[in-house]
């Protein structure tokens, strides 16, 4: 979705390019928003993940004051410059914050600032970038999204002025879909080189903008938007996968996915309990014509899978989950890639990492929660799978 810049090309651009995520421990509106879980994981993991997976730069860094999100980057792979007390102040902008990031890293010739704030960013968008900037030797570009907006010039009614209207004919108000719109800075990304920042500009000398798609163009500036964003990520956001459309199996892990890990005993029984709502999410797959494997290591008696009543296999006592999955891909000729993944604990990591798509309830295992699947918001036993599913089969609804 590059745009056509007038400039044209410049020539090829060579140097280290740092990707840089600012995060400040003290934000204001939302209280520690840089970390706060959107969608599962804490805000910065969203775009951090994007920048590294995109292997188009040369160190990822974020920016912090905090011990707090210097823990978080590094579990996610970023490498961390503590930034001084004087550009981490409510009144600190972004770019003094850079300035001082370039003094302590002269090594870096070009800075990717990615705002953590726009958390539905692909790395197929960056790599677009960094190819506009390595081959056609812009030195800055940033994000845009088109909006159909009308626009009013502002006016005082009481002092007896007029408005008119600034970008339409109301004589003749096109259709949206006759209407290009226009371009509007969404926040998501500015890249720029070492000179235009250290003379205090981000968007400077040969500039040219990235059109974003809409549906991964969010910026969260009030709590309002937060809930807006969760929904769009988990829609649209980038979940470090090849994003399959066609899923035939979801396998699940029964203990902690399908129960909450709870197991209550008397003298004779074992009492677990499990979600209606978890029962729907499975239905909705198996109208999608998904298989649905339930699989437990614990020797579980069958009759208690068979009283859920649903057209779902399962295997319990299972003591190798590899050949167990390995045996039911060849069965029903499948590669890893078609096959959905629900694990909660450390033995599942191996199949989360495998699985074409893959999800975790919010209490998963800290290791099955730092894999590249999706962070459920409930937890097991309490929706979890039903959430999940959802995700499954808006994955093979987008088509992407
Ligand atoms: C590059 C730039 O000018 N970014 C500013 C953007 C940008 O203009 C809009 O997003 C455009 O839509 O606006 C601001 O955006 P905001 O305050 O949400 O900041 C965006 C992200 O950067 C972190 N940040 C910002 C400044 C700073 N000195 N240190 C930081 O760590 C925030 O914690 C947050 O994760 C604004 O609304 O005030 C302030 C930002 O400084």
């Amino acid at each position: 979705m590059a745009a056509e810049p007038g400039s044209g090309d410049c020539g090829p651009r060579r140097g280290h390019l740092a990707a840089v995520v600012l995060a400040r421990g003290g934000s204001k509106g939302i209280p520690h928003k840089n970390i706060r879980r959107l969608a599962g994981k804490p805000l910065i993991a969203w775009v951090l993940r994007a920048a590294l997976d995109s292997e188009a730069f040369d160190s990822v860094w974020v920016s912090t004051d905090s011990d707090e999100i210097e823990k978080v980057a590094k579990d996610y792979g970023a490498q961390v410059h503590r930034r001084s007390a004087e550009v981490s102040k409510d009144t600190s902008s972004s770019l003094e914050t850079i300035q001082e990031f370039l003094q302590h890293h002269p090594e870096v010739d070009i800075v990717g600032n990615i705002q953590a704030t726009s958390p539905c960013l692909h790395p197929a968008d960056l790599i677009k970038v960094v190819d506009m900037i390595r081959t056609h030797g812009y030195d800055s570009v940033f994000s845009v999204v088109r909006h159909h907006l009308f626009r009013w010039r502002e006016t005082m009614y009481w002092t007896g002025e007029f408005t008119v209207a600034e970008n339409l004919n109301p004589a003749r108000r096109p259709r949206r879909q006759d209407w290009k719109g226009e371009l509007y800075e969404n926040g998501s990304f500015y890249f720029a080189t070492k000179e235009l920042i250290v003379r205090g500009l981000l968007q400077g000398g040969k500039m040219a903008y990235y059109e974003m798609k809409p549906e991964h163009s969010i910026d969260i500036d009030i709590d309002l938007d937060w809930p807006i964003a969760e929904q769009r990520v988990k829609r649209f956001g980038y979940f470090g996968k090849g994003m399959p459309t066609v899923v035939k199996l979801l396998v699940c892990n029964i203990d902690g996915c399908l129960t909450d890990g709870r197991v209550y005993l008397n003298q004779e029984h074992e009492f677990t309990s499990y979600s209606l709502r978890d029962l729907d999410g499975i239905r909705k797959l198996l109208d999608r014509e998904v298989t649905v494997l339930l699989i437990s290591e614990r020797d579980i008696r069958p009759s208690l899978i068979s009283n859920l009543k649903l057209p779902c296999e399962f295997e319990v006592n299972v003591t190798d989950k590899r050949a167990v999955l390995q045996r039911w891909m060849s069965k029903m000729g499948l590669s890893w890639i078609q096959a959905a993944y629900m694990g909660c604990s450390d033995s599942d990591v191996e199949f989360l990492k495998l699985a074409g798509v893959s999800g975790v309830p919010a209490d998963a295992s800290t290791a099955a929660k730092m894999t590249d699947s999706f962070t459920c918001t409930q937890g097991g036993g309490y929706g979890a799978i039903q959430e999940f599913a959802e995700h499954v089969i808006s994955l093979m609804e987008s088509g992407r």
